[in-house]
């Protein structure tokens, strides 16, 4: 293999240790903590998503990384190279900003090949390999072309090739689906997910978008507050969200009202409105008979049975095409249902009474706060 053929890397991890980022005090305000102090590693080769509301400190985590911002404490290693205030373009990585940033005057195949020029590589290896990474991501007949002269997403294919055609130890994602509609932003995830696992590259995403991380992520970190509050893979943070908030933050979930009426090693039985459930007991919590306790389900975990534990009534039905929503009222407190099998088993009225079971195994119990 050449030089100018496109490789899949040997990557490197990257790992944070006791990070924060603590922003000093401006007039009239307070110093504040917007990273305060998290463990993380992106294993080699992975895409790792930080996810989380408006403010908990995603943009800065990712900015250390880039060595944009110096972190207040703590380390961060990219492979075996202690990098934490190592400047920006000493560090070999990429970043790939939501406004694209390509140079206006310069042609696509001239922005791709940039920065190996800057790199000092041979005219002809230039050629070769903004050749090959045009070609894989599908941009070849754009190569002549202003960006300017060329569709959102197709800039972003751009920014990507550029980004990656140095082969940097890690690649860095600043919300960098934001600025396209919502099919191309679908279409655009897919292909940002094939070219990162194509090319083996370390990568860290920051993004609003739950269901974009979902998908292409194999570990999504959710952060609150500065704080990382799980990290996990898609399934392990929609399955098993170890707190209220992830299981509030990620995806839809019912927060009932419950008391415990049991305790045992395995099974913690709650009673609901009069209805006694049964619970798997893994929380790291210990929990009490009478204690107070939020259940947690997800909607698509209660179904329609003869025998089913809860009964409620309908008080309303909304149609989404692949599922129908109902609310149901059980005495003083609602459970939303998403019903994926009404195409075969049927549909449901408003007024109708009906008995609900849940999925053995998928509901959880948190302590009782109100916030919820
Ligand atoms: N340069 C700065 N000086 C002072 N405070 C800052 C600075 N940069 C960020 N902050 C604060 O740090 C906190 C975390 O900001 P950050 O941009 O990392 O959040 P975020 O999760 O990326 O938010 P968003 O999703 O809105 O981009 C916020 O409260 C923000 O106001």
């Amino acid at each position: 293999m050449t030089s100018t053929e496109l490789k899949t890397q040997t990557s490197s991890p990257v790992r944070m240790k006791n990070l924060s980022k603590i922003f000093p005090t401006q007039a009239g305000e307070t110093e504040h903590v917007a990273v305060h102090y998290i463990d993380l590693e992106i294993e080699a080769g992975s895409m790792v998503t930080l996810l989380g509301p408006s403010g908990c400190g995603k943009t800065t985590t990712l900015r250390m990384v880039a060595g944009f911002e110096y972190p207040t404490t703590g380390t961060i290693e990219i492979g075996n190279d202690m990098v934490t205030t190592t400047a920006p373009n000493k560090r070999d990585v990429s970043m790939v900003f939501q406004s694209y940033a390509l140079f206006p005057h310069l042609t696509v195949f001239e922005n791709v090949a940039y920065g190996l020029k800057i790199k000092g590589m041979a005219k002809k290896e230039v050629q070769q390999k903004v050749a090959s990474i045009l070609d894989l991501m599908h941009l070849s007949k754009f190569r002549d072309r202003a960006p300017s002269h060329l569709s959102g997403g197709q800039q972003q294919r751009v920014a990507l090739a550029r980004a990656v055609v140095t082969e940097p130890k890690v690649l860095l994602f600043d919300e960098p689906l934001s600025n396209l509609d919502a099919k191309l932003r679908v279409y655009m995830r897919e292909e940002l997910r094939r070219i990162q696992q194509r090319l083996n590259i370390t990568s860290l995403y920051v993004t609003h978008d739950q269901v974009e991380a979902m998908a292409i992520s194999d570990k999504v970190v959710i952060m609150n507050n500065g704080h990382i509050e799980q990290a996990g893979s898609p399934q392990e943070i929609y399955e098993d969200p170890k707190n209220q908030f992830v299981a509030d933050f990620i995806g839809k979930a019912d927060f009932l009202e419950a008391h415990v009426i049991n305790v045992s090693e395995q099974v913690i039985t709650i009673n609901l409105e009069g209805y006694h459930l049964d619970i798997n007991n893994r929380s790291q919590e210990k929990y009490a008979v009478g204690d107070k306790v939020h259940c947690v389900a997800r909607p698509e975990y209660w179904y329609v049975s003869d025998h089913g534990h809860v009964k409620g009534m309908i008080q309303k039905k909304t149609y989404f095409g692949s599922f129908i929503e109902y609310e149901v009222i059980i005495k003083n407190q609602t459970i939303v249902f998403e019903d994926y099998t009404f195409k075969i088993n049927g549909v449901y009225e408003v007024n109708d009474v009906i008995h609900l079971d849940v999925k053995p195994g998928t509901l959880r119990v948190f302590p009782y706060d109100g916030n919820y």
